[in-house]
């Protein structure tokens, strides 16, 4: 492994999140290096999902530390996450049915903005909330050149996010995205987060809900996302793509980090076996026909 590739990403430690009396994250620790595909696996309700939800600052934990390039990120603070380098996209796929293609690229961005933001470290404070907003709302009637400058980069960064998708988005950029199918609805979303030029990308099941064929474009896109150096946490069922992609699996179940290793190891290992076709559940996890694994079993 090369020293550029070894370079520490993420470090999680100790997190802990419980809902009530469920442990949905019960003090788990690992590290993505940089350049790294790492992919999250799990029976439903793992807590594959609270994870990637905690480390994005949509949940605040009840415990533990995330470092981002060894920097701590501020707990359950999504902006800031975000202006940090930490992108994601969402188990169920969110966009803005009212807002066209390209626009829902550009709210990706927004964190970005400088020129167009000059008092944006005051938002933190709740009395003065509302400077930041007057302030970015004057410049959006009367920008400034740097905010035109800004504009115009903003404009060209939303461009190439939807041309990393060929012919799906970029004919669309100026459809409403209720417009769109269910897989380029996911595609806009991953185009968002990308659009960060994010130092992590989250993905939350990306081809949930895909045939074989959009599931296959996507492993192909993600796949070329690698190659170029993106690092990147999956988390999926379709054990296809975690197979195809990983450089290393962490299984989870019930809250812990149960086995991290290659896709071979993990799926060899005693522990992982007893998840899937475990104690509790009363027929045996079957693999599908697109590699999706069935851990609902008698549920
Ligand atoms: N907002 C919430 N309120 C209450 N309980 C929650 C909440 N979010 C998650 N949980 C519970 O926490 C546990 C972990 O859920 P989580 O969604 O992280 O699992 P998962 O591994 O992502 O599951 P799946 O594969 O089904 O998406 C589950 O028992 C779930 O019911």
């Amino acid at each position: 492994m090369s020293a550029q590739q070894s370079e520490q990403i993420l470090s999680v430690a100790g997190l802990r999140r419980a809902f009530g009396g469920v442990r949905a994250v019960d003090g788990i620790d690992f590290e993505v290096n940089r350049g790294e595909f790492v992919s999250i696996i799990g029976p439903n309700g793992s807590g594959k999902s609270t994870t990637i939800n905690l480390v994005s600052g949509v949940l605040r934990p009840d415990g533990g530390r995330i470092l981002l390039r060894g920097n701590a990120v501020r707990p359950g603070s999504p902006e800031e996450a975000a202006e940090a380098g930490i992108a994601r996209t969402f188990q169920n796929g969110r966009v803005f049915g009212n807002l066209t293609v390209a626009e829902n690229v550009e709210v990706g961005l927004h964190s970005t903005l400088r020129a167009a933001r000059p008092l944006r470290s005051l938002a933190r404070y709740p009395v003065i909330r509302w400077v930041p907003i007057l302030a970015e709302s004057a410049l959006a009637l009367v920008p400034t050149r740097k905010v035109r400058a800004e504009r115009e980069l903003l404009r060209a960064q939303v461009d190439s996010g939807l041309a990393r998708f060929g012919e799906r988005l970029a004919p669309r950029a100026g459809d409403p995205a209720y417009t769109l199918s269910y897989a380029n609805r996911r595609r806009t979303e991953i185009a968002r987060a990308l659009a960060l030029d994010p130092v992590l990308l989250l993905l939350d099941e990306p081809a949930a809900g895909m045939n074989q064929s959009e599931t296959a474009e996507v492993g192909r896109q993600l796949a070329e996302l690698k190659a170029n150096g993106q690092t990147i946490v999956l988390v999926e069922h379709k054990l296809e793509l975690v197979n195809q992609l990983s450089d290393r699996v962490i299984v989870m179940d019930e809250g812990s980090i149960i086995a991290v290793g290659t896709p071979e190891e993990v799926q060899a290992d005693e522990r992982v076996i007893e998840a899937y076709l475990g104690r509790r559940r009363l027929r045996p996890a079957t693999v599908g026909a697109e590699g999706q694994v069935d851990s609902d079993g008698g549920r």
